[in-house]
């Protein structure tokens, strides 16, 4: 990690344009993953993930709640579960964050977590992520539970900026979570994050601002993050009030609990609206204790060409070696390639075919007013704008003048029963 390099790295992105790949970052900093890998993060705690569906009546009747609002505190210790793996893995594995290589259209990354409990109440959960768009890049993902009929389905794209110390970043998409045997469902919203640490050559996440978690049931929380030098101090710092609805969320007097501490190390959880206590409250969740699960991946060499592992393993090797020109080369090569394939497309006046995702287009009235979309009614229930927008930005915000409808994207399960290429 030579200071020169970093210090004209650092000088590059003073005159950042917005598109992060335009950016010629060292190649210490760059990582040999893709962004297609980063969707096994949204489910490392798979029990976790799964739980709502083993809450039983009786739970209920212990804890004198109802089930629902039993099930709204699984998700949110889940939700909270994700956070570490999505934001700190990469300073755990690699020493520091690094820039993701940036998937290309069709790219696909897919793995199981394999149920070894000797129940068997989990059974196999799979991960589908398909990069359904390179211009702007958009990574849809599902993570789907077969035993349990729970899909969790979303997308996520990014709009990034220079600050003179930070890279600020705003994240696009959501996530929907559905137990399709309790006929609940959930949309989790997404929080921006701001890259610190790139003067001190050591790059990591930090949460800011607000994200969202709306219940079919109503239920509702408002996640508040903070990191050091806010008014926690210490960093990757949460607040979470949970409220019986929207309406009641507007007095935080009204919060049925209060969960607070670190979403990457330990939290704890109290009835009402009061901030819990580190040391006398109970412990909500201890990210030190919970190890994620590791998502279980084919062999390179039994990978299909379009497996993100297998498409970038030249450019992977360039950059474990650290050769610029190398990884410049390899590259080019796969860029190139692309660039043909887009050329075909247009002269066949034909588009490349997303695999296991649908753009739903909510221009379209019938889709807009669809009663069964559960997207349309968990984000009218959240008074979430479903406009082009920052995940989480409210309906009525005024972010979302001028700026039109858009189109989400859907998992689409039958597309993947029917698959018959790739094996997981
Ligand atoms: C300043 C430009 C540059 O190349 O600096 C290199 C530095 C390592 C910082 C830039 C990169 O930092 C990476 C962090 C990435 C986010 C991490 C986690 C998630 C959550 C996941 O669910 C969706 C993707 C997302 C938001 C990643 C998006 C890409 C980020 C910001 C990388 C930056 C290029």
């Amino acid at each position: 990690m030579s200071a020169a390099t970093w210090t004209s790295f650092i000088k590059s992105i003073a005159s950042y344009n917005g598109d992060l790949s335009s950016l010629t970052a060292p190649p210490f900093i760059l990582s040999s993953s893709s962004l297609t890998e980063f969707s096994q993060y949204w489910s490392e705690h798979v029990d976790l993930l799964l739980e709502p569906n083993f809450i039983t009546e009786e739970d209920a009747n212990k804890k004198k709640e109802p089930i629902e609002l039993l099930r709204m505190l699984a998700v949110v210790k889940w939700f909270i579960s994700t956070l570490k793996s999505q934001y700190c893995s990469r300073n755990e594995t690699l020493g520091s964050e690094k820039k993701p290589l940036n998937p290309f259209l069709g790219e696909i990354f897919v793995g199981k977590w394999i149920d070894s409990s000797n129940d068997q109440k989990l059974g196999e959960t799979i991960l589908l992520s398909e990069q359904v768009s390179h211009h702007p890049p958009i990574t849809a993902y599902a993570v789907e539970n077969k035993k349990n009929n729970t899909i969790l389905e979303g997308y996520n794209g990014i709009r990034a900026s220079m600050s003179t110390t930070a890279l600020n970043v705003k994240q696009f998409g959501h996530a929907l979570l559905e137990f399709r045997n309790l006929n609940e469902n959930y949309l989790i919203t997404l929080p921006p994050l701001h890259i610190e640490g790139i003067l001190a050559f050591n790059p990591y996440v930090e949460l800011e601002q607000k994200s969202f978690i709306q219940s079919s049931a109503g239920y509702y929380a408002i996640i508040e993050y903070s990191g050091k030098g806010y008014f926690s101090g210490k960093k990757n710092s949460f607040k979470c009030r949970i409220f019986s609805n929207f309406e009641n969320s507007k007095k935080k007097e009204n919060a049925l609990y209060t969960i607070s501490g670190q979403w990457s190390e330990k939290s704890t959880i109290a009835k009402g609206h009061s901030t819990p206590s580190s040391s006398k409250d109970e412990i909500f969740f201890d990210a030190s204790i919970e190890k994620p699960q590791q998502l279980t991946v084919k062999p390179i060499d039994e990978q299909h060409p379009l497996e993100s592992q297998k498409a970038w393993l030249e450019v992977a090797n360039a950059i474990k070696v650290g050769d610029y020109d190398l990884i410049h080369n390899a590259k080019s090569k796969l860029e190139n390639n692309q660039r043909e394939l887009r050329k075909k497309e247009e002269e066949n006046n034909s588009k490349w075919n997303r695999r296991w995702f649908d753009e739903v287009d909510y221009k379209i009235d019938e889709n807009l007013n669809n009663e069964n979309d559960i997207f349309i009614n968990l984000s009218k229930m959240a008074n979430l704008s479903i406009k082009n927008v920052p995940s989480g930005v409210e309906a009525d915000s005024s972010k979302n003048k001028e700026v039109e409808l858009m189109s989400h994207w859907r998992f689409v399960p039958e597309n993947f029963d029917n698959e018959k290429e790739i094996k997981i």
